[in-house]
């Protein structure tokens, strides 16, 4: 039996544990609250993030970082990306050596602008061959039902990214390899960018014609910052960037969605942080985003105009007719 550790009790790391003990493997979910990993192993549920959804068996809750280490042939990392340098910072020195590691997490560190893969290497000091990651139109409520889905597992050394497949391959969940690394971080973590200003869109009604072109013109500026960063042009017509970019974009589950549109029904920066109880990954990644436009010379004005709505205080009206106003120009270019 595969051991894994799951390191972030919230709705993706638990929803991805279910995967996992689905497939077959023994997870030991890692969460920084006692309260809460009593709650795991007493009720087979995660009330506060999963509530009313049933745990396979195979999964066991702590919240002891070793305990969770142990034997463990993967190490999955959910927590906040703003976080995880800290984090891992305290679990890389228990982790077994040849671990894989793979982040589900879809964010791009402050200030360094680096993806999360990158300071996973970086602070456990692992090789670009163990280290993976998981990204998708992987709604975690959805998967949590065992809703059908589909996803992208994608690392360096190909075997490794099928070694994980196969750990994560249910009736209900479909991983697809992928060699594309940087690419499908790129994809996941701008897509909370879009997916904040289709959100604007949606709370000022701008209707249906304004989404589609969010989403589109979204993908055309991801795409041009991932070709400058090296990705493969593929992975952005695939799971991983449309694929993600529409569920997202289109979905009251997404957080990233949700807080848009309640910035575009014209509640207050502050307003909706208080009313947001979840991970909204977009809200500070946006300003790293444009940080790795500015740092590879890409136009990215929707991040541009995000950045500029949450943390300039520009009025969504302001920034919609800038953007409209914009000097004309080819499609493709
Ligand atoms: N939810 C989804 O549908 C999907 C999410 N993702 C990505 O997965 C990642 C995790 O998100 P998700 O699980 O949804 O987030 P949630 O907000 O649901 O959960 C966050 C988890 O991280 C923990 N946490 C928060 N701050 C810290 C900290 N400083 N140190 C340690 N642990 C901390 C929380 O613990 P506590 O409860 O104690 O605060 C909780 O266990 C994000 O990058 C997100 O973009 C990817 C695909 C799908
Ligand atoms: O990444 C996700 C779906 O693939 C979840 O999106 P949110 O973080 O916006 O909820």
């Amino acid at each position: 039996m595969t051991r894994v550790a799951v390191y972030g009790n919230g709705s993706w790391g638990t929803a991805y544990a279910m995967v996992l003990a689905d497939a077959g493997c023994e997870v030991t979910l890692w969460g920084r609250r006692s309260e809460l990993a009593e709650a795991i192993n007493t009720t087979g549920t995660n009330p506060d993030y999963l509530p009313g959804v049933r745990l396979p068996a195979g999964i066991r809750a702590t919240t002891d970082p070793a305990e969770a280490a142990r034997d463990a042939e993967f190490t999955v990392l959910s927590v906040p990306s703003q976080t995880l340098r800290e984090n891992l910072t305290r679990w890389a020195p228990l982790l077994p050596g040849s671990t894989v590691l793979v982040s589900l997490m879809k964010g791009v560190e402050l200030g360094t602008a680096k993806r999360m893969s990158e300071v996973i290497e970086e602070v456990a000091g692992a090789e670009r061959e163990r280290v993976a990651v998981l990204s998708g139109p992987n709604l975690a409520k959805e998967i949590a039902s065992r809703r059908p889905a589909a996803s992208v597992v994608a690392c360096r050394d190909e075997t490794v990214a099928r070694r994980l497949q196969k750990i994560c391959h249910t009736a209900y969940f479909r991983p697809y390899t992928n060699t594309d690394v940087v690419g499908c971080e790129l994809g996941g973590a701008v897509k909370n960018v879009i997916a904040l200003a289709v959100g604007i869109a949606d709370g000022m009604r701008l209707g249906d014609n304004a989404k589609a072109s969010l989403i589109t013109r979204g993908l055309a500026e991801t795409t041009r910052l991932g070709l400058a960063m090296g990705a493969d042009a593929h992975t952005f017509a695939g799971l991983a960037g449309m694929g993600d970019l529409v569920a997202t974009c289109s979905s009251p589950l997404s957080r990233n969605h949700t807080f848009g549109t309640n910035l575009g029904r014209g509640m207050t920066l502050e307003e909706t942080i208080a009313v947001t109880d979840q991970t909204a990954e977009g809200v500070k990644s946006c300003v790293s985003v444009l940080d790795l436009a500015r740092r590879h010379d890409v136009e990215m004005p929707l991040t541009e105009t995000v950045v500029g709505i949450v943390h300039r205080g520009i009025h969504p009206l302001v920034a919609l007719k800038e953007l409209m106003s914009r000097s004309a120009k080819a499609e493709h270019g």
